[in-house]
């Protein structure tokens, strides 16, 4: 392999030695520890470099409010602190320790190896909660793994936590819009109860402004304790040493091509390297599904070496038992190869991982507040999240990354961190969710990193027209409560709530649960025609929205069955998904008194529901156009149907759309047609301008 790579040169450091104010502690993995396996799970905890610093934790914790650790990835921050607090009496007298973390993956994965560590059921002792998804015990679970975004949901019914004793905010560094919003709550929720203790780790060295984050609160409310309480000035601890050696490898020569680079890279390890899986980094489902195609292919096509390689695809919304392959041990003689978004970058162990190709790439969000569009971006990763990949190569033995960039570009132009994605997102969601808690003042709110004030201004907007938020941009009632309740985007539960006026909820439900996950198709390089001829199959003249109600019909029809499925390009698990995700909407409209009713074949009030949601994202196709160039009405941008999209060179006159993504232009994905006097009636306010420019 050394024509094409050469290893790096990088030594990284964790945190600047002249830090000030900062606590060092050394430890390492010892050389004894790099064997394949350890004598048990006890033994495995104390090699890890944070057991060095379990009484330092343990004493910071108790004498600090905040308590900020930084340490590299692998140092077993995320599997052990949680365990010290619990050992430490933290957890005594009913109460809970709760460790956040921004995936759902990362979440089920860690609290699964806690329990395990712990020798207890997941979901008693140790259990976890994701959205759709409960597996603790009100009376039993002493240690529970969440999303920071359901720790947000948790706060509209317990606005201070007050069950939680200690609250462990896991990879901050990753900055995720839900994060952001969870450091600014705490820091209010701690002003009212200085008894809770706050953790929040990081990978990287932004300890020292999260810690002038946590500062500036108390000084200025002239909250520094006197009395014998903790002290409100927040600790810093770097933890060192980190898992296994990971060997770095660069390319010499930039590639064309990460696609085609990520599948020969795998081959050559595949040919040239010792037993180890491989674990691909790449940007979204439809790169990974032609990795996945290209390489299952190449097993096919009896390689001599090939033919022991198991891949297998690793993106949000897989079910359960996909995921399960994912961490099921490799058979003997075998190889895994898992092709993966970024979910796999932070917080997980696949035991049997040795290699990593990086393909230097994620998508991302990014909004733009003047042309009010928020587009999927594949965009260059940061030198943090580079290291996060790396990582995931020294679990528990060394490892060895491939990165599909050269040295040189990582030393001198990747960023040292991405964005915080507060300031990159539409803002809906977040406005809601602070309004809900009571946060009138959002403007002046305490961001560790602020909003741009267009993007909070146009979300403000979005939301008095969606009719959530009143003329004083408080909440209004029923409906800004209604949604604010509902664990979608705004706009998809405006949607549900607009149907049970209109007749067609079971519909909409139906419509929201498909818009909740990637996508029900089945996609990959090599099978477009196939796809489209099963698309045609379902396809409906009013667009996506209505093509999908078709195809959940014909699943039931079928029995649920999953060759029915196979036949349509269908993607099954996505399709069990769907069932689930519309039982627990179901359950949630009807708490909510939303009458479930269909409009038994009419589409036309279908539509008028997804308007109501969707009217902030209605185009117009440009007149006289060739080549289905579409105008937002708001913000006059240029889109195209995605091809994808039942609707892709059909180019009705008015559309409404669920998302954009950009490629080489930027794309409308899940599109439906609507008729334009439907926009004003929906949203008066919002259109205002156009009526007196009539549409
Ligand atoms: N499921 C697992 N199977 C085997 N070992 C595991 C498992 N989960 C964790 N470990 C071991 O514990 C170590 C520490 O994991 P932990 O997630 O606590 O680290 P971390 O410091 O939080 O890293 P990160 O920032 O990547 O989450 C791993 O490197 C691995 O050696």
């Amino acid at each position: 392999m050394s024509q094409f790579w050469k290893p790096g040169t990088e030594k990284p450091r964790i945190l600047d030695d002249e830090e000030g104010g900062v606590l060092f502690l050394s430890s390492s993995f010892s050389s004894s520890a790099s064997g394949y396996g350890f004598a048990n799970i006890e033994k495995q905890r104390q090699r890890l470099p944070v057991y060095k610093y379990r009484t330092a934790i343990l004493y910071l914790v108790e004498t600090h409010a905040t308590t900020i650790i930084v340490g590299e990835t692998g140092s077993g921050k995320t599997t052990q602190i949680p365990q010290y607090l619990k050992e430490a009496g933290w957890a005594d007298g009913g109460r809970v320790i709760a460790c956040t973390q921004p995936r759902r993956l990362a979440v089920q994965a860690v609290a699964s190896r806690v329990a395990e560590e712990m020798s207890v059921k997941l979901g008693e002792e140790v259990g976890y909660t994701i959205r759709f998804e409960d597996i603790t015990d009100a009376d039993a679970t002493r240690i529970k793994f969440l999303t920071d975004g359901v720790l947000l949901r948790e706060m509209m019914d317990d606005p201070l936590l007050t069950k939680y004793s200690v609250i462990m905010v896991d990879e901050a560094h990753e900055r995720s819009i839900s994060t952001d919003i969870l450091l600014g709550l705490l820091k209010k929720i701690q002003r009212r109860r200085p008894e809770l203790r706050l953790i929040i780790s990081s990978a990287t060295i932004e300890a020292r402004s999260m810690s002038d984050f946590f500062r500036s609160s108390k000084k200025h409310q002239g909250l520094e304790s006197e009395d014998l309480g903790p002290s409100m000035e927040p600790a810093i601890l770097s933890v060192e040493g980190r898992g296994f050696n990971v060997q770095i490898h660069y390319v010499e020569e930039p590639v064309q091509d990460y696609v085609q680079a990520s599948v020969s890279t795998v081959l050559l390890i595949n040919d040239q390297e010792p037993a180890g899986d491989i674990l691909v980094f790449l940007t979204g489902q439809d790169d990974i599904d032609a990795v996945v195609k290209m390489l299952t292919e190449e097993t096919q096509n009896s390689r001599k070496n090939s033919s022991g390689l198991i891949v297998l695809p690793l993106y949000s919304g897989l079910s359960r038992s996909e995921q399960d392959l994912i961490f099921s041990p490799t058979p003997r003689g075998k190889r895994k190869v898992v092709i993966s978004t970024n979910i796999a970058e932070t917080s997980l162990t696949l035991e049997g991982i040795v290699y990593v190709v990086d393909s230097g790439f994620s998508k991302q969000r990014f909004y733009n507040p003047i042309s009010d569009i928020e587009n999927l971006v594949v965009a260059p990763i940061s030198k943090a999240s580079a290291r996060q990949r790396a990582g995931r190569a020294g679990r528990i033995r060394p490892g060895k990354c491939y990165r599909l960039y050269t040295e040189e570009y990582f030393m001198n132009e990747m960023s040292a961190e991405g964005i915080p994605e507060i300031q990159r997102s539409n803002l809906v969601d977040c406005v809601i969710q602070l309004k809900a808690l009571g946060i009138d003042n959002i403007l002046g709110f305490d961001w560790p990193a602020s909003p741009s004030p267009e993007a909070m201004i146009r979300a403000l907007e979005v939301l008095y027209s969606l009719g959530v938020l009143d003329n004083d941009a408080k909440l209004t009632s029923p409906v800004g409560f209604q949604v604010a309740e509902i664990p979608l985007e705004p706009m998809i539960s405006k949607m549900i709530l607009a149907s049970s006026e209109l007749g067609c909820s079971e519909e909409a439900i139906t419509i929201a649960a498909v818009l909740s996950i990637q996508s029900i198709w089945f996609s990959g390089r090599g099978v477009q025609k196939q796809l489209d001829e099963a698309k045609l199959r379902f396809a409906a003249a009013e667009g996506d929205h209505v093509t999908f109600l078709n195809i959940y019909k014909g699943f039931l029809h079928s029995g649920k069955s999953s060759q029915w499925c196979h036949k349509n390009f269908i993607n099954y698990h996505a399709m069990k998904k769907v069932m689930e995700i519309r039982e627990q909407l179901r359950r949630i409209t009807l708490r909510l008194g939303i009458v479930l009713k269909s409009s038994e074949g009419d589409m036309q009030v279908v539509r008028k529901a997804v308007t109501a949601g969707f009217f902030a994202n209605a185009c117009r196709l440009e007149p006289f156009s060739h080549n289905g160039m579409y105008k937002t009405i708001r913000g006059s941008q240029e889109v195209y149907i995605h091809p994808s999209s039942v609707l892709f060179r059909v180019n009705p006159k008015w559309v409404v759309y669920h998302s954009v993504v950009s490629t080489d232009r930027q794309y409308m994905r899940n599109v439906i047609t609507i008729d334009p006097s439907w926009l004003t009636e929906a949203a008066p306010h919002f259109y205002q301008q156009q009526r007196q420019n009539p549409m």
